[in-house]
Order: C-alpha cells, then structure tokens, then sequence
C-alpha cells in the first residue's frame, strides 16, 4: 500500500497569513488544516504519517527537523504519496483519485507554480519544493525517464497560503478549518474592483 506522507511544520506556521490571523490564530488553523487533510486520507482507506518537524500527539508521526525538501526525499522511497497539510479542501474523492492514477510519478500542482500533492513509484525521484516546484518536478521526471500524470484539481490544487485563499475555504470548504474560518470571518465583495475578499465578522 501507498504511504502517505504528510508534512507540517510546527513552529511558526502560515506566515503569509499573518496579515489577517495572529501567531496564535495561525497555528489553530494550521492544525485544522492538517486534521481535515488526514481524515480526507483516512476516509480514502490510507493511513497517513505526519513528517512533523517537531513531535505531535498524533499515533503516525515522524519527527525531522530537516528543511522540506530535505525531510521529504529522507523519506521517500517507492511507493510514497506526500500531500501537503494546507490542503483544506482536499475530499476523500481527490485523495483516492491522486492515489490511484497510475505513472512513474503523479503531480498536482498547486497555484503559483507550486506542488501540492504527489505519488512517487520511481525509484530515482526526488522531490525539490518551493519556487515553480512543478515544473522542477517535471524536469526531474524527464531526466530520469519517468512516466508523470498530472492531476487537475481545483481542490488538490487551492493551498491556503495568503489571505486570498481565505474565501476559497468560506465558499467550497466542509471540514474543521473552513468551520473554524467561518466563526471569524465573513465573504465581502470590494465595490471597486468587484473581487472578493474577507471581513472579520
Ligand atoms: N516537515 C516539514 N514540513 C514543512 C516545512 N515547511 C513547510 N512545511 C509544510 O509543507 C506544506 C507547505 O508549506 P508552505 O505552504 O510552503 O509553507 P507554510 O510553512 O505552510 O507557510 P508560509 O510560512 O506562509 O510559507 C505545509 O503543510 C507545511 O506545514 C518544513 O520545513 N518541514
Ligand atoms: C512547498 C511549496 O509550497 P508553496 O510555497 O508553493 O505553497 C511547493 O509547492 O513547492
């Protein structure tokens, strides 16, 4: 079976967010975030592993203090999933869809060049994040010959990092984190630009 990877860092959470959240208000929905992500895993029938980077009260955890790209490729090995943990739309329908498209290597990026979620079964991929980490990844799959599906998901694709990503979780969320944004803030509309945004309630 597939081992689920989930990475979340402990300390200092969502920075990007720190705009409209306090430290505090961070880490509460950071951890949100992680729970809905896992129960989405483990209703798909997986049993997924947080990669921490700090010890956590949950069963499967592995500690690693090590940067992400890091801590990842230590624990990636054929066949491994690594699904990041501000994916707080993720349904167990998308989990199981990534889990069983079939490849060398499975993406689904993210916005902003990023990647969100993968499967690896090639035994010489290697996960490199942050910057257009997609197409690195792509590259990476070229060079070693490997066979890549990519996934085309909204909800895989919507990681909440930035205050913008606030009202995709208000508008389509169902978990623990959207509950936890809607008892804070509300959807506004700005009357000039007509694009939305968030308002505390
Ligand atoms: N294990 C581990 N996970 C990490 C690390 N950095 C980020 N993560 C996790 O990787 C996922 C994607 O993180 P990012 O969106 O790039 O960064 P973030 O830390 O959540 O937010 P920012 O501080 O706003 O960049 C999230 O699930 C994070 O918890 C790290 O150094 N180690
Ligand atoms: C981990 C990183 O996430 P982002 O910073 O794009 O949210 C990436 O996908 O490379």
């Amino acid at each position: 079976m597939t081992r689920v990877l989930v990475p979340y860092r402990v300390a200092e959470p969502k920075t990007r967010l720190a705009p409209v959240l306090d430290a505090n208000e961070r880490r509460e929905l950071s951890r949100h975030m992680l729970d809905d992500v896992l129960s989405a895993v483990r209703a798909a029938g997986y049993d997924p592993t947080v990669l921490s980077t700090a010890p956590l009260s949950e069963k499967e955890c592995l500690v690693d203090d090590r940067p992400l790209t890091t801590a990842v490729n230590a624990h990636l090995r054929p066949e491994t999933a690594v699904v990041m943990a501000d994916l707080a739309l993720t349904t167990p329908a998308v989990i199981s869809r990534l889990l069983e498209t079939p490849g060398d290597v499975v993406v689904a990026p993210g916005r902003g060049g990023g990647t969100n979620a993968l499967v690896a079964r090639h035994p010489d991929f290697r996960v490199d994040y942050h910057g257009a980490s997609y197409r690195d990844h792509l590259d990476r799959c070229e060079t070693i010959g490997a066979s890549v599906r990519t996934i085309d998901s909204y909800r895989l694709g919507t990681d909440i990092d930035e205050p913008v990503d606030l009202p995709e979780l208000l508008i389509h969320g169902t978990g623990t984190a959207a509950d936890w944004v809607d008892d804070r803030f509300t959807v506004c509309t700005d009357t000039e630009t007509g694009r939305i945004g968030v308002e505390r309630v």
